[in-house]
């Protein structure tokens, strides 16, 4: 990276010098360019969900500091305010709120990922941890993002804290992604590991994250608003960071303050069309059967604030800014992207033609039937909110690059027994894609990054790929498909010119899912 900047102004010079310069040469420096570039965008979509800039953006103190500001609402701050947090980035969310709040504070539980305050102090990621004599008790469990002894523990504790609040307190509570495994409070007579084995079970057969979180709020005490029911009648604040297309609230994390509008109806309909219906443990048929006739109905949650304090969407718009101020004429395609990652990959690589056809003069007409195909693809994949021929109108305006950003969360089928990510998978694919056909005068580069810093059970974020891809990986004797077949899109990246086109940003302490920077060039 070090190195990569310190070249930067000289290949910004050189080129704006072409002429003096051999093609292949010129088109290294462009290539260069263009992934410092997209790194540089990467980065700026991370650093918009920072723990640290979101709180502080969601949340202000008047000036004598007895008064709390969160939207429109205030909130009289006199020693009554608590803290509670579940999810993969609430360790550096707490830090934050303990840096702004601390000394109102007077108690706090949060349920965080395994390992995760060593790797943030291994990582000099200071800012991400508690201060030494914090009063927020800090419990890691839910290794492998699955409810265990561990975060149960962290669940009562949060329970009790909950329990014993008052009118005239204040609970503040912290939600991320992964708050799910974190807050497991499983309802008598379900016991964790009956819990633990419908989530495998639900997961390992498909069932989408609402539907999953739907069974979940079923039979958890805290989910599905009872965490808020509990906390009451305190009032209750609820900082989020979204990790589901869409920011829903009753969904992230299972919405433990958010009243669930379920019924049994919905959690049977889902176990029967996951054929689980009929091996359920006689606990479960118990809780549901007793929700079913429960006179006092879902919990009431007039007493709390839900406030998304980040998202996708929110990333997303930091890093169009910052390609704009770069130069680049920059559209937002879609904060929902989903599919199966090949299909997507084939979007990408169509879209990269039909675009750089609209952008490039000399390539236009080429691409009718790919733009037919585009639009097949398009309405095959149903991305919510994209203005497919919008975007396409506006990049053929465009003086100068462009680059289209998305974001959301693609799914792998996995077949192989490789090691990978979905966005290092994405990336190959993509760069499959547009080694198929050559593309023109026109320089293009695909990254795709999650924005936790840890792409599948890998060490990378992701991965970034240019129109060269294929033949510059068959002249180091490597064949992409043959690494996709297997699902190894990680093994073919640390080899591919040396891990080159990896990108490492270490956790980086938040998560909305995915980021897409697609960015085009005329040559
Ligand atoms: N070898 C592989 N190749 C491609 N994708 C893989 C591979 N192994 C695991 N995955 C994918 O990685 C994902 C799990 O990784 P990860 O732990 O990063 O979860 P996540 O969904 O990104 O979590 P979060 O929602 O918190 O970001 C799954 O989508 C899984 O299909
Ligand atoms: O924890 C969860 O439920 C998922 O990460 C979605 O928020």
């Amino acid at each position: 990276m070090a190195v990569t900047l310190h070249v930067l102004p000289c290949l910004v010079r050189a080129l704006s010098r072409p002429l003096f310069w051999g093609a292949p040469v010129a088109r290294l420096a462009s290539s260069m360019v263009l992934a410092e570039q997209a790194r540089q965008l990467f980065d700026s979509v991370v650093g918009a969900v920072q723990p640290g800039p979101m709180l502080q953006r969601a949340l202000s103190l008047d000036p004598g500091g007895r008064l709390l500001k969160v939207r429109d609402r205030s909130f009289q701050l006199q020693q009554n305010l608590y803290l509670v947090g579940f999810g993969k980035a609430v360790l550096g969310m707490a830090a934050a709120a303990e840096e702004l709040l601390g000394h109102h504070l007077v108690q706090g539980v949060i349920s965080v990922p395994k390992g995760i305050r060593a790797a943030m102090e291994h990582a000099g990621k200071h800012e991400m941890l508690l201060k030494p004599h914090s009063r927020i008790q800090v419990f890691e469990g839910a290794e492998n993002n699955l409810p265990d002894r561990d975060a149960l523990r962290a669940a009562l504790a949060i329970r009790q804290l909950a329990d014993g609040l008052t009118a005239d307190d204040l609970l503040l509570v912290l939600i991320s992604g992964g708050g799910s495994a974190l807050l497991p409070a499983p309802i008598p007579p379900v016991t964790l590991e009956e819990k633990q084995m419908l989530t495998k079970l639900l997961a390992a057969r498909g069932a989408t994250i609402q539907e999953l979180n739907t069974i979940r709020k079923a039979l958890s005490q805290l989910k599905g608003g009872g965490l808020a029911q509990a906390a009451y009648p305190a009032q209750v604040v609820s900082l989020i960071l979204s990790d589901v297309i869409g920011d829903p609230v009753e969904v992230i994390a299972s919405g433990p303050t958010v009243a669930s509008a379920h019924n049994v109806q919905d959690c049977l309909h889902i176990l029967n069309h996951y054929g689980l219906r009929a091996a359920l443990p006689r606990s479960v048929k118990t809780v549901l059967a007793r929700a079913d006739s429960d006179p006092r109905g879902p919990h009431t949650c007039g007493h709390v604030l839900n406030v998304i304090i980040g998202s996708n969407v929110l990333a997303l718009a930091e890093a169009q800014r910052q390609a704009e101020a770069l130069g680049y004429c920059a559209f937002m395609l879609s904060t929902a992207m989903q599919g199966d990652v090949k299909r997507v990959a084939q979007f990408y690589g169509l879209l990269s033609r039909v675009a750089g056809a609209r952008l490039s003069p000399s390539m236009a007409g080429t691409s009718i039937e790919e733009e037919a195909k585009l639009h097949e693809l398009l309405a095959e994949l149903q991305i919510p909110g994209l203005q497919l021929e919008e975007t396409l109108n506006a990049v053929a305006q465009a003086k100068g690059p462009v680059c289209l950003l998305a974001g959301g969360e693609p799914t792998v089928q996995l077949q192989g027994s490789g090691k990978g990510g979905r966005n290092q998978e994405l990336a190959l694919h993509v760069g499959a894609e547009l080694g198929r056909r050559p593309l023109g005068p026109i320089d293009v580069l695909f990254l795709s990054g999650g924005t936790d810093g840890q792409d599948g059970p890998t060490d990378a974020a992701g991965a970034w790929v240019m129109s060269e891809l294929v033949s510059q990986a068959a002249a180091e004797g490597l064949d992409p498909a043959s690494f996709l077949a297997q699902n190894d899109s990680h093994t073919f990246f640390c080899r591919f010119q040396g891990g080159a086109h990896l990108l490492y940003t270490g956790l980086t302490g938040t998560n909305v899912m995915d980021a897409h920077l697609l960015l085009l060039r005329p040559q």
